[in-house]
């Protein structure tokens, strides 16, 4: 891949993405989220020979969101196996808003995959049992590559006061079985998961260590699993973008999870892990601006899974 001109071309997909931000809003229904600025736009991305190359607003921390249900998927595959796992949470896509309730009552006590509201809060039921934040944070520093990342207290709390309907599918999930634990503790572990404070960077650098099947690109370290790697890269292209996946996957192509924080990570196979960020969101809760800054760097840079 030609990588010489690529601040320009991350520059311009910039300026591009700028082009939509009017057309999406910010998340209210987390009252902390609705006091971020709308306008903000970043971009990190590495080379997995170990390039480093960030435009816009690429160190302004906001909340990781959603973008935590892959971390707390690669966390339980590893500690408690696939089968374990996958005996909680489904492997489809949802085809719902990520906040539904609706099919948990009406198709099946199974949350539909991981990436859903409830099938995180199920995987969190899991962890919760067995170990603390603290650890699940660990594995945070470690992947992003930077140990003073920690939560946004604010929005965590603000989560947390306000997350009626996170709680209503828990205490669902409660009485069909599919927690077994404490629920209130499951919520404090997931509104916390939520809640963490990133920039792109430390999102480039997890995408990396996902872009280079699982080894740090620096220390060469296999961080991750091959077969973790297997499971959550091909979630993160069915599941990754909400029920806009469909859509994504022609469009732009790479494995990718987005969160209501307005990040979006996404890794292109062997070549580049990337993290943007913007606050405006669509419809269906993704970065509006983020999701055509991707667009516009999977043409430029030929990052499309399925490009020839
Ligand atoms: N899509 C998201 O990023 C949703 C995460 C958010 N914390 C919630 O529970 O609703």
């Amino acid at each position: 891949m030609e990588m010489e001109n690529i601040t320009e071309i991350l520059n311009d997909a910039l300026e591009y993405g700028r082009k939509y931000i009017s057309k999406g809003n910010v998340a209210t229904y987390i009252p902390e989220l609705a006091k971020v600025d709308k306008d903000s736009l970043g971009i990190s991305l590495v080379t997995i020979a170990g390039g480093r190359y960030h435009v816009g607003d690429w160190d302004k921390e906001f909340t990781i969101q959603s973008i935590s249900k892959t971390i707390s998927l690669i966390f339980a595959l590893e500690h408690f196996g696939p089968e374990f796992v996958f005996s909680k949470v489904g492997m489809e896509p949802s085809g719902d808003p990520f906040n539904s309730i609706a099919k948990l009552e009406t198709k099946s006590k199974y949350p539909s995959n991981p990436f859903i509201n409830a099938g995180a809060i199920a995987i969190a039921g899991l962890i919760a049992d067995r170990y603390k934040f603290e650890d699940y944070l660990k594995l945070v520093h470690r992947l992003c590559g930077r140990n003073s990342i920690d939560i946004d207290e604010n929005v965590y709390m603000s989560e947390n006061e306000t997350g009626m309907l996170n709680r209503s599918m828990a205490y669902l999930m409660k009485n069909n079985g599919i927690i077994e634990g404490d629920v209130e503790k499951t919520l404090e572990l997931y509104f916390k998961m939520c809640s963490i404070k990133i920039n792109t960077n430390d999102l480039a650098n997890y995408a990396s260590i996902l872009a280079n099947g699982g080894v740090e690109i620096e220390s060469q370290i296999q961080l991750i699993d091959k077969s973790t790697i297997k499971i959550l890269k091909s979630l993160m292209v069915t599941c990754g973008m909400y029920d806009g996946s469909g859509e994504f996957a022609i469009r732009v192509g790479m494995p990718a999870k987005s969160g209501v924080g307005g990040g979006i990570v996404a890794s292109s196979e062997n070549k580049v892990g990337i993290g943007v960020f913007g606050p405006s969101l669509d419809s269906q809760g993704n970065s509006i601006g983020g999701y055509h800054i991707l667009e516009y760097l999977s043409n430029e840079l030929g990052l499309h899974y399925f490009s020839c």
